[in-house]
C-alpha cells in the first residue's frame, strides 16, 4: 500500500501514533529510511490533518495523513472538509478493526466509513487482493480521499520492508481550455477571489478593467489591481453604482460589498469557471466558461476613463487610510497587516488566517508588480479558525527540499503567517513537535487583541448587544502567549509599536518563531467605521 502511495506521487506523510495503524507506521518509516518520503509525526490528529493540508498546498502533491481507529479518525474531518472545498489532495489512511468486529462493543471500534463525509472513500479489507490497484485508482480523483484499512493481528511486521524507488509519476498536465471571447463592452470590474490565479490579472489587463483581488487570489498585483476596492464598493460609493458587468474568478469570500455587487440585478456576471472547484455559484451567472479572452479587435472600453477613475480613487483612499492610521496613538491591526505584507518579496510566502487579519490584509496590501509580489495562501475553503498554525507549518515545509522533491513548488525565501489570537490559541497544539521532526523557518505574527474582534464589526458588535458581547463573541482569554510559547520552547517576541514589529520582521530567528503584536479590540468597531466612511 505504501509502495502504491509512493508510485502515486506521495512524498510526505503525517502520522499520529496508534497501535492499530502500526503496520502502516513501520512501512512509512521504512520508506523514509529509504529516502523516498518525509515522515512527520504529530500527537493531535486534527493538527496532523491541517499540517498535511498545508504540505499538499505548496508541494502540490498528494499527502498522506494516517491514524488509528476510533475518535482519532473523526479528528481528521475538519482538514478533510477544507480539502474538499479547496480540492486539495489529502489522503487519509485510517486504521480500522476487521469487519467482523463492526457493530460490536469491541474496543476502539466504530463505523468509520462516512466519518470524512466529503472524501472519496474506500474500505480495504484485511488481506485484500490488490491494495496497490485500489490506491492507484483512488489517487486519480481530485480532492480528499479516505482509505480505511482493516488491520488484523499481528500488528507488528516480522521483518523490515525495503521499498523500491517509485517511477516518477507524470503529474497530470491539464490541457489549456480554448478561451471563450468576451467583448470589451460595458463598465466592467474583475473580482478575483481565493485561488483565482494569474488569469484574473491577465484578463483585467487585456480588457482595461479594474481588478478587485483578494490577498490569496494569486492575482493581487499589476497596475489594474485596486488595493482599497472594498471601500470603493461601500454603500455610498458612486463608482460602484456605475458597474455594469463583473467577471468573477476564484472563490470570493471576504467582504459583503463584493457579495452585494455580485447579487445586483442590474449587473451582468461573467464566470471564469477555471477548474470548476467553486461551482455552482451562490449568485446568478449570465455567462460561464473555463477560460475567457477579450476580443482583440473590439473597440476600446465604452468608458475610456473607467480604469483611471478607479486607480485615482484607490490612491486617494490609500493616502487617507495611511493618514488615519498615522494619527492613531497605538499600534493598529491594519498597520500589522501592512508591515507583514511589506516584509515579503517575490519568493516570500504569506499564510494568512481568517477573520480580521485576512480582511486587514485585504485593505493594506498595496498591489505591486507581478514580479515582486509574494505568494499569499489561506484556508479559504471554509474559513475555519481551526488548524491554522499547523497549516502554516505545513505550507512552509511543503516549500522546502524533502525526500525526492523536485524544484521548489513556490519560492524559496521566508514564510510568514499572519493570524489572530483566538485562531492561534485554537491550534497552539500545532507547536508541539517531537525532537527529530522537520522544522521549517516560519514567523507566526499573532495579532493579539485578547479575543475575536471580527464580531465587533458585525451586527452583534452593535451597542445594544454590549452587555452580552464579551461572553458570547469577544471571548477574552487573558492567555500569556509568551508562557504558552515557552511550553514548547518556541521563540517569542512581543511588540507594541510599528517600529518594533518591523524590526522583528527584519530579524527572522530561524526555525518556528512567534511575533506577538499587542493591539486594542475595544476601539476596533469605531476605527473600522471611520475607515469605512472614508471617501475618495
Ligand atoms: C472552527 C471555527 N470555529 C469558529 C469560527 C467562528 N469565528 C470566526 S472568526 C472567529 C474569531 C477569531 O478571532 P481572532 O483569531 O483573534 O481574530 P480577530 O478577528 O480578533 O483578529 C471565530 C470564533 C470559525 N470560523 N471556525
Ligand atoms: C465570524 C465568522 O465569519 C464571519 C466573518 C465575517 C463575514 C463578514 O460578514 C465580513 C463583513 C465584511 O468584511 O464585509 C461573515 C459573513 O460572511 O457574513 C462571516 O460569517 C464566523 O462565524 O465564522
Ligand atoms: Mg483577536
Amino acid at each position: 500500500m505504501v509502495q502504491a502511495l509512493l508510485d502515486a506521487g506521495v512524498r510526505d506523510a503525517v502520522l499520529s501514533p496508534g497501535s492499530r495503524n502500526a503496520p502502516l507506521s513501520f512501512a512509512l518509516l521504512d520508506a523514509e529510511r529509504a529516502g523516498l518520503l518525509r515522515l512527520h509525526t504529530r500527537i493531535d490528529e486534527r493538527s496532523a490533518g491541517f499540517l498535511a493540508l498545508g504540505l499538499a498546498r505548496t508541494s502540490r502533491r498528494p499527502v498522506v495523513v494516517s491514524c488509528t481507529s476510533g475518535t482519532a479518525v473523526a479528528n481528521l474531518a475538519p482538514a478533510s472538509l477544507e480539502a474538499h472545498h479547496e480540492q486539495l489532495p489529502l489522503v487519509a489512511v485510517t486504521a480500522d478493526r476487521p469487519e467482523r468486529l463492526r457493530g460490536t462493543s469491541a474496543n476502539q471500534t466504530t463505523e468509520q466509513l462516512g466519518l470524512l463525509p466529503r472524501s472519496t472513500t474506500h474500505d480495504l479489507a484485511f488481506g485484500a487482493a490488490d491494495p496497490a490497484g485500489v490506491v492507484a485508482e483512488l489517487l486519480r480523483v481530485t480532492g480528499p480521499v479516505h482509505l480505511n484499512v482493516q488491520f488484523d493481528d499481528p500488528l507488528t511486521p516480522p521483518d523490515r520492508w525495503v521499498p523500491r524507488a517509485p517511477a516518477s509519476p507524470e503529474l497530470p498536465v491539464v490541457p489549456a481550455d480554448e478561451p471563450a471571447v468576451l467583448a470589451r463592452g460595458p463598465r466592467t470590474v474583475v473580482v478575483a477571489g481565493d485561488g483565482a490565479g494569474d488569469a484574473a490579472r491577465e484578463l483585467a489587463e487585456q480588457g482595461g478593467w479594474p481588478l478587485l483581488a483578494e490577498p490569496s487570489s494569486g492575482a493581487r498585483c499589476g497596475p489594474h489591481a485596486i488595493g482599497p476596492y472594498r471601500l470603493l464598493l461601500g454603500a455610498a460609493e458612486r463608482l460602484a453604482a456605475e458597474v455594469e458587468r463583473v467577471v468573477v474568478v476564484g472563490h470570493p469570500t471576504l467582504s459583503r460589498p463584493v457579495t452585494r455587487l455580485l447579487a445586483r440585478a442590474d449587473v451582468e456576471v461573467v464566470d471564469l469557471v477555471g477548474d470548476g472547484r467553486w461551482q455552482p455559484r451562490p449568485f446568478a451567472v449570465d455567462a460561464a466558461a473555463p477560460a475567457w479572452t477579450v476580443a482583440p479587435e473590439q473597440a476600446a472600453p465604452a468608458d475610456a476613463d473607467w480604469l483611471r477613475r478607479w486607480q485615482e480613487a484607490g490612491r486617494s483612499l490609500d493616502a487617507q487610510v495611511a493618514a488615519l492610521l498615522a494619527a492613531e496613538p497605538e499600534l493598529t491591526p491594519y498597520e500589522v497587516a501592512g508591515a507583514v505584507s511589506r516584509a515579503l518579496g517575490r519568493d516570500g510566502l504569506l499564510f494568512v488566517g481568517p477573520s480580521s487579519p485576512v480582511r486587514d490584509l485585504d485593505l493594506m496590501m498595496v498591489p505591486r508588480s507581478a514580479a515582486s509580489t509574494p505568494t499569499v495562501v489561506a484556508n479559504r475553503g471554509l474559513a475555519g479558525i481551526d488548524g491554522v498554525v499547523s497549516s502554516a507549518i505545513g505550507v512552509a515545509l511543503g516549500r522546502s527540499a524533502g525526500a525526492g522533491r523536485e524544484a521548489e513548488a513556490v519560492g524559496t525565501q521566508r514564510t510568514v503567517a499572519l493570524l489572530g489570537d483566538v485562531t492561534f490559541l485554537h491550534d497552539s497544539g500545532g507547536l508541539v513537535l517531537g525532537p527529530v521532526e522537520a522544522r521549517p523557518d516560519l514567523t507566526l505574527v499573532v495579532v493579539n487583541d485578547d479575543g475575536g474582534s471580527i464580531f465587533s464589526m458585525l451586527e452583534q458588535g452593535a451597542p445594544e448587544h454590549a452587555e452580552e458581547f464579551e461572553r458570547l463573541f469577544g471571548t477574552p482569554h487573558g492567555v500569556d502567549l509568551a508562557s504558552l510559547c515557552a511550553a514548547t520552547r518556541t521563540p517569542h517576541w512581543r511588540v507594541e509599536s510599528l517600529a518594533e514589529l518591523e524590526h522583528a520582521l527584519a530579524q527572522p530567528a530561524g526555525g518556528i518563531e512567534v511575533v506577538e503584536a499587542r493591539v486594542r479590540r475595544d476601539t476596533r468597531r469605531e476605527m473600522d467605521e471611520r475607515v469605512r466612511n472614508l471617501r475618495p
